[in-house]
């Protein structure tokens, strides 16, 4: 483990808010992932209970009844709203006449949710479906317009390409690419692989979605808003198992909770952090 590492696991201790008696539930977090389809249930879960285990007050997760009803049996531990729904399938034409699958009256009962909750992670097990993707894009929108910080990761990374200005210049948006991912989006972004180093890279997606956050996992995890850049460089495991991303998705939306992000600013907000030894250098903008 380097130096750097070494510091920022020191500093990481420090930012774990106490467990006060004047702090009522809710206080420490109050978190939602919004995904969970027909085929992926345990993504979701993945990401809800690690923010629960990190310690935030409350996990929320929203996707379709019928990921619902899987994902209810997981865990007491997580609220699971039935909220999503997947477009109608072509065999049964009775459904496309129904009000549920119109993506503003879909959106309408978790965009009512938001004033209850501190942050959201959203991608996790969404699939591809395009009504679930126009109803998570009006969601990102009210939730933008609320000022609250959102995780985007695996399938979210499709509507982000697909619609970058729903994230653009907003600040509190955190992408959470795995290699190929981020090859993706940088292709649809028409950032061209011009030979830059892998932090100049991770810049220059920061850069034209003026300075969201990106998190570029893979052998090292590069985070960066442009102007800042950080290089995560321990090993940690070698098992390369599915639901490791998702893991990190609910442990970042607990970070991003207001009591665990003030501490955070204590800590490293006025202090710089070495990335790779030689490399650029930065302190931890946000997260
Ligand atoms: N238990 C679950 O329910 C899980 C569901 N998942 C969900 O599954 C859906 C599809 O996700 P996928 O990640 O499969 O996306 P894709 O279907 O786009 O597949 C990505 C491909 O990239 C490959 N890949 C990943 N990292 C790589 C790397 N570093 N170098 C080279 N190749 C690499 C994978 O082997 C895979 O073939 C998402 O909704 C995701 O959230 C995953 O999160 C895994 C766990
Ligand atoms: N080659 C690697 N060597 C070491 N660690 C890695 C490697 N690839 C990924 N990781 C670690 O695993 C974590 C998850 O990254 P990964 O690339 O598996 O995400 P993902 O594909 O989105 O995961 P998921 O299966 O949940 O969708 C990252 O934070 C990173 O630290």
């Amino acid at each position: 483990m380097s130096a750097t590492t070494k510091d920022i696991l020191s500093r990481v201790r420090m930012m774990i808010p106490p467990l006060l008696s004047k702090f009522h539930k809710g206080q420490l977090g109050r978190v939602a992932v919004i995904g969970g389809s027909e085929d992926y249930t345990g993504a979701p879960y993945f990401s809800a209970m690690a923010s629960a285990k990190l310690g935030c007050d409350m996990s929320h997760v929203i996707c379709t009844p019928t990921a619902a009803q899987v994902i209810k049996s997981y865990s007491p531990n997580l609220m699971v709203h039935p909220y999503m729904r997947s477009s109608p399938s072509p065999s049964s034409p009775s459904l496309t006449t129904d009000a549920s699958t119109e993506p503003h009256s879909l959106a309408s009962r978790i965009i009512a949710m938001l004033s209850r909750l501190h942050v959201l992670v959203i991608g996790p097990g969404l699939g591809r479906d395009p009504l679930m993707h126009d109803t998570c894009a009006l969601v990102i929108t009210a939730a933008r317009e609320r000022g609250m910080p959102i995780v985007l990761d695996a399938d979210a990374l499709l509507i982000v390409q697909n619609k970058p200005e729903l994230v653009r210049g907003y600040k509190l948006a955190v992408l959470t690419p795995n290699v190929v991912e981020f090859d993706r989006v940088t292709k649809a972004l028409g950032i061209e692989d011009d030979g830059t180093s892998e932090t100049g890279r991770v810049e220059k997606l920061a850069r034209a979605l003026g300075g969201v956050t990106v998190l570029q996992k893979g052998k090292k995890d590069f985070l960066s808003d442009g102007e800042k850049t950080m290089v995560v460089d321990w090993e940690g495991g070698r098992k390369r198992s599915g639901g490791q991303g998702d893991t990190l998705t609910g442990l970042q939306a607990s970070d991003l909770t207001d009591e665990v992000h003030n501490a955070f600013m204590n800590i490293f907000g006025e202090v710089d952090v070495d990335g790779d030894e030689g490399d650029e250098t930065g302190g931890a903008a946000r997260l």
